[in-house]
């Protein structure tokens, strides 16, 4: 199963898990038992489990096959990942648009106050909207970029202010959203609107046990929240900020972590700070489309929320707004950040990797750790470096498919033209690596290589799709070409020659695999604070040659 928090929905079909019995495994600090089949109520258990002892830094890994567990809308060099899932979910023309969107903020409209009520207006009345309806997907536009902006492992602890309108009320609904996703939350809202959907928003939230603070609580605890969510005032917000909320919005100056809702509260709607406020929110959610104040906004995170614009408000009041991209509620439409590449680093938090979780055999190892880079739905986890070297020692490394793994070695295929090819001609050692980044781990095989069997490549360059084996008989691997057409041009005409598709293509014979025999495992796992795990396993220093020694080795 898969607490897919992000997508608001939670996967409870049947589990499917490969080759391994129903066994509860531990991972990490926290053991989350999982029932072997139906996950039911034995799994909705976990996630409550998980929800109430899922306090930062801990991250837990689900084994079974799932979605993705992150679902990103473009963020880039956000904090979590972008999701192959979202990714392969977006069409190829909104890819684009994204692309250009991100690259070229300008092509998006930004709109005035008086545009904001006029479309409020259009949406409620004509369109057929309620006020709650809008809300609720506001409320939720927020929490889900919440979500990417600032993880929940990281960030677990939420304040939100709550105004007394309508961005108040985003506020409320995306405190309740939060507290699903897994945050903990609270929520400041001094002055309560008296109606009957602000006083069900507070119910709601009373009865997941959220606290709400006075603002004379605030003070002294503001520094102990991870992320504060400012929903005091939004587009209809006019002149200076009077009492309380001036006080409170003073009191989120220079904070870090500051997310607002639609507007910096005390900012001019389309002029931004002429008040002299000084919030400088860290993230912001514009609604519908950026008001013309979000031109000013410098912040690391511009999302846009609210998803429900129907073409006909985009036409009347000309906006240009970037396509959501799969089933997101929210959409980056930040600045490309200049990146320090230097500064790029993931503190690996979660998981461990001890003597004792060690199989005794590597290739088990190796299965376990492979089955749980497939299980998290890691885009090709077969993928490996592979390096090799020629004779002189130069050494050379590509990334390879792996085709198949067992007791006997780890095999690919390839051209036997190649340059990896030749260098194994010359010299058989080589190293694989796989990454699989989600996971924070690493294995890295070092080996003898040899050719496999012509039955074995044979039998495996027939299973590839027609278009695959042609692709082999095209490509003379690594040799210089005029150009792109001389592919091309190859492809055409093997193609027509084997249009019958009764008639079977012959593999190649400069076309096959190769099996690398360990010598060597090393399993890597992330750990906090670059204290990695690292353990190895060799043969040469065995006793009995047969048998593998492992050993850990400093990070
Ligand atoms: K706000």
């Amino acid at each position: 199963f898969c607490p897919n928090l992000h997508r608001n929905r939670l996967r409870v079909g049947t589990c499917k898990w490969q080759d391994k019995p129903a066994s509860a495994k531990v991972h990490g600090y926290h053991g989350i038992t999982l029932s072997p089949i139906a996950p039911t109520s034995a799994c909705l258990h976990c996630i409550q489990e998980r929800q109430s002892l899922f306090k930062p830094p801990v991250t837990v890994y689900d084994k079974y096959q799932s979605l993705s567990h992150r679902v990103h809308t473009y963020t880039p060099l956000s904090k979590s990942q972008a999701s192959d899932q979202q990714l392969f979910h977006t069409t190829k023309k909104d890819m684009d648009s994204l692309v250009q969107h991100l690259h070229d903020p300008n092509s998006i409209s930004y709109i005035s106050q008086e545009a904001a009520a006029a479309i409020d207006e259009l949406l409620m009345g004509p369109l057929g909207f309620s006020v709650d309806q809008l809300m609720e997907l506001a409320g939720l536009s927020v929490a889900s970029a919440i979500f990417e902006a600032y993880p929940v492992q990281a960030n677990n602890r939420v304040l939100v202010i709550c105004g007394p309108g309508n961005n108040g009320g985003d506020g409320l609904v995306a405190a309740r959203h939060l507290h699903h996703f897994g945050y903990s939350l609270s929520v400041c809202y001094p002055k309560r609107t008296d109606k009957p959907l602000y006083h069900g928003l507070v119910t709601q939230l009373e009865s997941l046990s959220i606290p709400f603070l006075l603002e004379d609580e605030l003070p002294s605890i503001l520094s102990s929240f991870d992320v504060v969510v400012d929903a005091i005032f939004g587009f209809s917000f006019r002149g200076q900020p009077r009492p309380p909320f001036d006080a409170l919005i003073q009191k989120l100056v220079g904070l870090p972590n500051v997310v607002s809702v639609d507007i910096p509260s005390g900012w001019h709607v389309e002029e931004g700070d002429i008040n002299g406020i000084g919030l400088h929110p860290d993230m912001l959610v514009s609604l519908t489309a950026p008001k013309l104040c979000a031109r000013k906004f410098k912040g690391l995170h511009h999302f846009l929320g609210g998803r429900f614009v129907p073409p006909l408000i985009a036409e009347k009041f000309g906006l240009k707004l970037p396509p959501y991209p799969g089933t997101s509620q929210c959409v980056w439409i930040g600045k490309l950040p200049s990146i320090d590449v230097g500064s790029l680093r993931e503190n690996y938090v979660g998981a461990v990797l001890l003597e004792e979780h060690l199989n005794a055999d590597p290739f088990s190892q190796f299965k376990e750790w492979f089955e749980d880079a497939v299980a998290m739905g890691l885009p090709e986890p077969n993928a490996m470096t592979l390096a090799t070297a020629n004779k002189e020692g130069h050494p050379s490394a590509r990334m390879v498919l792996l085709k198949g793994y067992d007791e006997h070695g780890f095999v690919w295929y390839t051209n036997y033209g190649s340059r990896k090819a030749l260098e194994l001609a010359s010299n058989p050692w080589a190293s694989i690596v796989f990454f699989w980044e989600r996971l924070h781990r690493q294995a890295r095989i070092t080996g003898c290589v040899e050719k496999v069997s012509s039955e074995e490549s044979d039998e495996y360059f027939h299973s590839r799709p027609r278009e695959s084996q042609i692709g082999a008989l095209v490509s003379a691997q690594s040799t210089v070409i005029a150009g792109r057409h001389v592919l091309d041009q190859a492809y055409e005409d093997l193609q027509s020659r084997y249009a019958d598709k009764s008639i079977i293509i012959p593999r190649p014979d400069h076309w096959g695999g190769f099996r690398l025999q360990p010598e060597a495992f090393e399993f890597w796992q992330g750990r906090e604070s670059r204290l990695h795990d690292r353990l190895t396993y060799t043969k040469e220093m065995a006793v009995d040659k047969s048998n593998w020694v492992i050993h850990r080795l400093a990070p």
